[in-house]
């Protein structure tokens, strides 16, 4: 049976090419030989160096699919068509650097592998941001996971809010009280973060790391910690959108932002999904967009060894004959993140559920939320194991 390849679009085609060009155009060769390689048709590095200097220098043509198309892009590209001969001379030069480049992008590749015992070590001595809830820190694993994308949900007046000042609070613990000594970014799309709320959970913040120093000082001759709540309310980097165009810009921004304030250990949106909901007409596209957006969460922790929290309104939905809650956007969204929190209520205590994690088990522990911010509720945590 003869199969037939898929004919790309023109749009992919076009894109794809201008990709190969690109290749051709980043080898460090004066704009004359460049364009005399790419007018040949040798667009990516594969195809320079699997030729030899002669050929080159002959000028053989590639078969290309789509010469005139590659022309355009090339005059797109400003680079000139007109003279196609290549000198033995300049034909080995670009053999070299071809054969270089080719070289490096897979050792860069090679370069890339870890083993898995490393990656232990890696998981083990992450980060962690505290939430002030020894329970909910236990499940867990010590706290928000840096590196990582954690969606927590729950219902109104739950304390998704509370927890994401809690955490821009103690994201500012210092070194030395087992903290991060880092800075967060708060991004609020709903207009919840109330400041006179961050800074009395700030105050009570300092007030146990003043505690804590004074002890350490008074037992271990440790040097006390001079934080005052001022320095902490300082040090979030408060962001109000108002429409999905601007957290769509913001998002787009936030590399450039944390590039420049390397401190930044916490990034929280409140909430990820509010204006999508609103506004959004296309569900298909609306699904794309935060997709996206959730890639570039993902990219960010990584990259800077920070911690995103995605926080997220639910609703009800109507499965096997009852409604029950479920997570904004929750099917489309499900594989966005990588740790998932439910928050829920059970009778008047308030409970957090993992519910999504590679590392951690499924569990429970309650918390309640106080004057002074997040807190363990009178009852002990509960852990369920699942199958
Ligand atoms: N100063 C305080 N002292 C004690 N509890 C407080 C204080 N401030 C807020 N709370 C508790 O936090 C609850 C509000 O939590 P929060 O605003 O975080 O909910 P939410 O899940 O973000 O709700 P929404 O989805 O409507 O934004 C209040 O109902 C109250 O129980």
């Amino acid at each position: 049976m003869i199969s037939f390849g898929r004919r790309k679009s023109p749009a992919i085609e076009e894109t794809s090419l201008a990709t190969s060009v690109m290749e051709a155009w980043r080898l460090p060769l004066s704009p004359s030989i460049r364009g005399k390689l790419i007018s040949a048709g040798y667009t990516c590095l594969s195809s320079i160096a699997s030729v030899s200097s002669s050929d080159l220098a002959r000028g053989k043509f590639l078969l290309y699919p789509n010469l005139r198309r590659l022309e355009s892009v090339a005059r797109f590209s400003l680079i000139s068509t007109d003279n196609a001969n290549i000198t033995e001379e300049e034909a080995f030069e670009i053999l070299k650097l071809a054969n270089q480049s080719c070289c490096n992008g897979s050792r860069s590749l090679i370069n890339g592998a870890k083993n898995a015992w490393d990656m232990l070590h890696e998981e083990e001595s992450l980060p962690r941001i505290t939430t002030s809830c020894s329970d909910l820190d236990n499940i867990l694993g010590g706290g928000i996971s840096c590196r990582d994308v954690t969606e927590i949900g729950g219902v109104p007046g739950i304390g998704k809010t509370q927890i994401g000042i809690q955490l821009s609070v103690n994201v500012q613990i210092p070194r030395e009280c087992g903290g991060l000594g880092g800075k967060a970014i708060y991004i609020d799309t709903e207009g919840s973060f109330m400041v006179e709320r961050a800074l009395q959970i700030a105050e009570a913040c300092v007030e146990d790391m003043e505690e804590y120093t004074g002890y350490m000082h008074k037992h271990f001759q440790a040097n006390q910690v001079q934080m005052k709540p001022e320095d902490i309310l300082e040090n979030i980097f408060y962001f109000r959108v108002c429409s999905y165009t601007e957290q769509i810009a913001l998002v787009n921004h936030l590399e450039k932002f944390i590039s420049e304030n390397k401190d930044v250990k916490v990034v929280i949106v409140d909430s990820i999904t509010f204006h999508f909901r609103q506004d959004y007409d296309d569900l298909a596209q609306r699904t794309r967009v935060l997709s996206e957006m959730a890639l570039k969460f993902m990219k960010l922790a990584k990259k800077f060894s920070l911690a995103v929290v995605l926080l997220n309104q639910v609703t009800t939905k109507f499965s096997e004959g009852s409604f029950q809650l479920a997570l904004a956007l929750g099917d489309s969204w499900s594989h966005s993140c990588t740790n998932r929190v439910i928050l829920y209520w059970n009778g008047d205590e308030r409970y957090a559920y993992i519910d999504k994690s590679p590392s951690l088990p499924s569990a429970s522990a309650s918390y309640t939320v106080t004057s002074r911010g997040l807190r363990n509720s009178s009852s002990s945590s509960k852990r369920v194991k699942m199958m």
